[in-house]
């Protein structure tokens, strides 16, 4: 059995430097992702940890390092989708919690798809989680597109359009595991001084994440084009038809490409064990590992 586990930390306009630390952050979380898989791991336990590696990676768009609302608040979304089971699990506008990705688990677990908020929080108490401060989660960078963002805002009406850290940095990850189940999940903190309560498409089952029998999905990019157009469940339905992971990605990408402006990226991964990635933004950061 093909094991198999492909990570993406974003896609936009990012300068070289940048690219060089993002694809090493995704390499690390590949790894430790693939190390649970070799030890009999499921695929749900693998991409939980490696979107853990990232959200806790300040480099990234999602749990430390997640960008700042247009009120200066961090609000992140997280989704995560076992596919044999076809178990949902998903957070959206959740404060103060580092992992985002873990709360999607446990939502997975209980009868619930999708927590918002204040109830979000709740249910974050009740399961024992810890909260931090916003300052835990807060980076310098992120500070300072934050300002950069507000200072452009004042004279323009797109406050959404004001810098390319925009698209940047959401993380997800998809697996195989050993028992031939697939899973996915995203995680991020959104687009740079959003609304308060904007959702994206990261916590939307079927528009940046899902999870079948077939192929997990996971996705970044403009999430509003994301959510209208449902590319996660695109993309399975694609690879459900008999289109390998690779061809299932081109397919989508294009397809958005002729619906919007707005750009993405997405990664598959396919019951044989297959990865596929595609984009239509200058880059995308990404790492694929594999173990036969
Ligand atoms: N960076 C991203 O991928 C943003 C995310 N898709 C959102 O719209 O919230």
């Amino acid at each position: 059995m093909t094991l198999a586990i492909a990570i993406h930390g974003g896609a936009g306009k990012i300068g070289k430097e940048r690219i060089g630390i993002g694809m090493e952050g995704c390499q690390e979380a590949a790894e430790i992702g693939k190390q649970i898989l070799k030890q009999g791991g499921t695929a749900v336990e693998a991409v939980e940890a490696a979107v853990r590696a990232m959200e806790d990676n300040a480099n990234f768009n999602a749990g430390t390092g997640s960008c700042l609302t247009s009120e200066g608040n961090i609000e992140m979304d997280a989704g995560m989708m076992e596919g044999h089971t076809l178990q949902v699990g998903a957070i959206a506008g959740i404060e103060l919690v580092k992992n985002p990705i873990t709360l999607a688990r446990h939502v997975l677990r209980s009868r619930h798809v999708l927590l918002i908020g204040q109830g979000a929080r709740q249910f974050a108490e009740k399961e024992g989680f810890e909260f931090c401060r916003l300052e835990d989660l807060l980076t310098e960078r992120q500070r300072t597109n934050w300002q950069r963002a507000q200072a452009l805002t004042a004279h323009t009406t797109e406050a959404e359009d004001v810098t390319d850290e925009k698209k940047h940095g959401t993380v997800g990850a998809v697996a195989i595991d050993g028992y031939g189940h697939l899973a996915a999940a995203t995680s991020t903190g959104g687009i740079i001084n959003k609304h308060p309560g904007r959702v994206g498409d990261s916590p939307l089952v079927g528009c940046g994440f899902y999870a079948d029998k077939n192929a997990a999905i996971s996705c970044t990019g403009y999430g509003e084009d994301f959510t209208r157009l449902l590319i996660a469940k695109r993309v399975a339905d694609a690879v459900g038809q008999g289109k390998t992971a690779q061809e299932a990605a081109d397919e989508v990408i294009a397809f958005l490409g002729t619906q919007t402006e707005e750009t993405g990226g997405l990664i598959v991964a396919d019951r044989h064990g297959n990865t596929g990635y595609a984009w239509n933004s200058e880059n995308m950061m990404y790492a694929a590992l594999q173990n036969q």
